[in-house]
């Protein structure tokens, strides 16, 4: 077993909010923690070369007591193995759980995978795509509009949701199931607003943070890390409301524009230079410096681990808007909850995704599309309502809000599991 177990971590995290709930009857943590079911599959794939490869791939479902499992799937192949895989899918169905329940969306928590990394392994489309169709065909039984909605997650794309989409639909006399799965392309049934979701709602979530605290965004200093999807359109929102960006970081390095810079701006240069580094007035500084540059609004919007309790010490921020997921180690919380900077935890910060994930499922269910304003206005409105739900239940409980999103997740989910009951 690896020295870092992710479901171990998730389940303290269930744990920790029954303890603020009262609830000490084990059976029930457990219930709560553990996965509903656990799908392991074995995926052969006619290589180009005309020899079979076996992969393994995985679906967790961890709740579906407020309604169907959703989740990603992502191809990957993490440093711990195969075995590390499934626990790391088990935590992530987990925390989509509670992502679902805190914005309030009537899903439940479920997350896929495949040991695979195609960038390295460099596999073609075809491969690609008998893959995935495979592995579409051994999860058939268990996904669907009604059961299980997954998602692209990493290194998967529109392009793998479509034929997943196309696998299952097949499967059933070709009966035409966009529902099955999210994050397609809108030619085949997505969502206007689904490529920006995740930033806007974490730019929702920092709006409603800076009232809580008394912050006028007009002029506010934000530092954004990772110049990628979730950071750069949580940039955008966020300057759209009056914000000014001052510093950006991607994988080639990370810079301070001390007079401020547009994101689309940055985003030119990028495009041309292939970095945000080099950027006209700024200048280069370390990953250390741009987390702890004295600003209003951090958003880690990269990577996991970044901020350790070392990195903690030294912030000089006042929201931190958690666009990644699990940007901040546990030993980090107490130091920041310490310094009175208000965490948006990324089982909130990042909500948004799913959120538009969700009124992707309801457009294809009813074969009715909105329009991108009616999309973003039904995330905000959850999202929003999610910030403020969990910001009450952090000063009812004087716990930080990492801790109150979890108790105000797992409380839901409780709702609902005490009026069904078990059966049979
Ligand atoms: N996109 C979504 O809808 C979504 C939803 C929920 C959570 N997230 C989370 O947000 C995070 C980013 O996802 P994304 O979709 O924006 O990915 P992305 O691939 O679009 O962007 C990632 C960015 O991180 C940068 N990066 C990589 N290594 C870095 C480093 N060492 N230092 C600084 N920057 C670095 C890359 O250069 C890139 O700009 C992930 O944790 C992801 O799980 C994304």
């Amino acid at each position: 077993m690896v020295k870092h177990d992710p479901f171990a971590n998730a389940t303290k995290q269930v744990n920790d909010a029954c303890d603020i709930l009262g609830i000490k009857d084990k059976e029930l943590r457990e219930y709560l923690a553990m996965p509903n079911k656990m799908m392991r599959v074995k995926i052969p794939v006619k290589m180009d070369n005309g020899k079979i490869r076996v992969f393994t791939g995985f679906r967790s479902q961890h709740n579906n007591d407020r309604g169907p499992y959703k989740g990603g799937i992502r191809y990957f192949n993490p440093e711990g193995g195969v075995e590390y895989m499934e626990r790391e899918v088990m935590a992530l169905s987990s925390w989509m759980t509670w992502k679902c329940a805190i914005v309030d969306i009537p899903l439940g928590g479920g997350k896929g995978a495949i040991y695979v990394n195609p960038k390295t392994e460099k596999l073609s489309d075809g491969e690609m795509e008998r893959l995935t169709r495979q592995f579409a065909y051994k999860i058939s039984e268990i996904i669907g509009p009604e059961k299980d909605i997954p998602a692209p997650d990493v290194y998967t794309t529109g392009r793998e949701m479509t034929q997943i989409m196309d696998t299952f639909s097949k499967l059933n006399g070709n009966k035409y199931s966009p529902g099955v799965i999210t994050g397609k392309p809108i030619s085949m049934g997505g969502s206007l607003a689904r490529n920006v979701a995740t930033g806007l709602g974490a730019a929702y979530t920092v709006r409603e943070a800076a009232k809580a605290i008394k912050l006028n965004l007009k002029g506010a200093k934000v530092v954004l890390q990772g110049f990628g999807n979730a950071s750069t359109f949580a940039g955008e929102y966020l300057e759209k409301m009056g914000a000014k960006v001052i510093a950006v970081s991607d994988s080639k390095g990370s810079i301070s524009i001390p007079k401020g810079a547009k994101v689309s701006k940055i985003l030119e240069h990028k495009e041309k230079k292939g970095s945000v580094v080099g950027f006209p007035g700024s200048k280069k500084i370390s990953t250390e410096e741009l987390l702890t540059t004295k600003c209003d609004v951090l958003v880690p919007g990269a990577l996991e681990n970044q901020i350790n309790a070392k990195i903690a010490n030294k912030l000089q921020c006042k929201i931190i808007a958690e666009a990644a997921n699990g940007p901040t180690l546990p030993e980090a919380d107490p130091i920041i909850l310490k310094k009175k900077i208000l965490v948006i935890p990324d089982i909130l910060a990042n909500s948004g995704g799913v959120c538009i994930s969700y009124l992707e499922w309801v457009q294809n269910n009813t074969g009715y599309y909105w329009s991108f304003d009616e999309v973003a206005n039904k995330m905000e409105k959850n999202i929003t309502k999610g910030f403020k739900d969990a910001y009450a239940l952090s000063k009812k409980h004087k716990i930080d809000m990492r801790k109150a999103t979890m108790v105000l997740a797992v409380e839901r989910v409780l709702e609902a599991f005490n009026q069904k009951g078990i059966w049979p």
